[in-house]
């Protein structure tokens, strides 16, 4: 995890098909919500088998919207997930619970005009990664962006997820991204023939763009 290029996360992920073709890319991490208000919802529609049958080394993400401990660790153990993505009011204290459970945590924050970063620091220590979307109607995926320059002065020492509306026409601009802290960058509805299903050759474009 040298490297500069950020990391790539692909999420939404809900068809065996869909996930085969798209895990052949090889992102380093693949997103499935669980937020049953989603249309991106996976529900039953992915085995544990199916999980498990990736390459190694993607990393599989469970996303949740103020979903409880409980649950969020029962669906940890059943699928074999590798890190949580919070995306709703979890508490600095739920982040903790999950980590102390082996559990590595991406906290989401939405991000409007503005964004006040002191709202992050009660975070720091209990969330392995945070990750900055766009405020919206929905609690994520809502395929819009924000002014990623409100990232330029981010200095506290969690890398961080950049998500919302992520799209192949901004290749260019992510390819010279230059923000402090940036870690990985997270495509969800751009990338899509549908909700819920990818886009894989949209996707391998990006890729390509990204990584050469
Ligand atoms: O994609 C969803 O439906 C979703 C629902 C509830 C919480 C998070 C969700 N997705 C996350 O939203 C961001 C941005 O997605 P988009 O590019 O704007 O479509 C991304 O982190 C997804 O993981």
């Amino acid at each position: 995890m040298t490297s500069t290029i950020p990391y790539l996360k692909v999420c939404g992920m809900r068809q065996p098909e869909n996930l085969a073709a798209v895990a052949a890319l090889r992102p380093d991490f693949l997103g499935f919500i669980f937020y049953p208000k989603s249309s991106r919802y996976v529900g039953t529609q992915l085995s544990q088998k199916e999980l498990a049958a990736l390459p190694a080394g993607i990393r599989k993400v469970g996303v949740f919207v103020d979903e409880n401990t409980e649950a969020v660790l029962a669906r940890v153990a059943e699928l074999g997930l590798d890190l949580v993505q919070l995306h709703g009011h979890e508490t600095p204290a739920q982040c903790a619970t999950i980590q102390a459970a082996g559990v590595p945590v991406i906290k989401a924050f939405s991000v409007g005009e503005e964004f006040d970063f002191e709202q992050l620091k009660p975070y720091v220590g209990s969330a392995d990664y945070f990750l900055f979307d766009t405020k919206g109607a929905q609690p994520g995926g809502n395929g819009t962006a924000f002014d990623w320059n409100l990232l330029s002065s981010y200095n506290l020492p969690v890398p961080y997820f950049l998500a919302g509306g992520l799209s192949i026409e901004q290749a260019d601009t992510l390819r010279n991204l230059q923000l402090p802290g940036l870690f990985a960058l997270d495509l969800n509805s751009r990338f899509e023939t549908e909700p819920g299903v990818k886009d894989a050759e949209l996707l391998r474009q990006l890729f390509i763009e990204l990584r050469s």
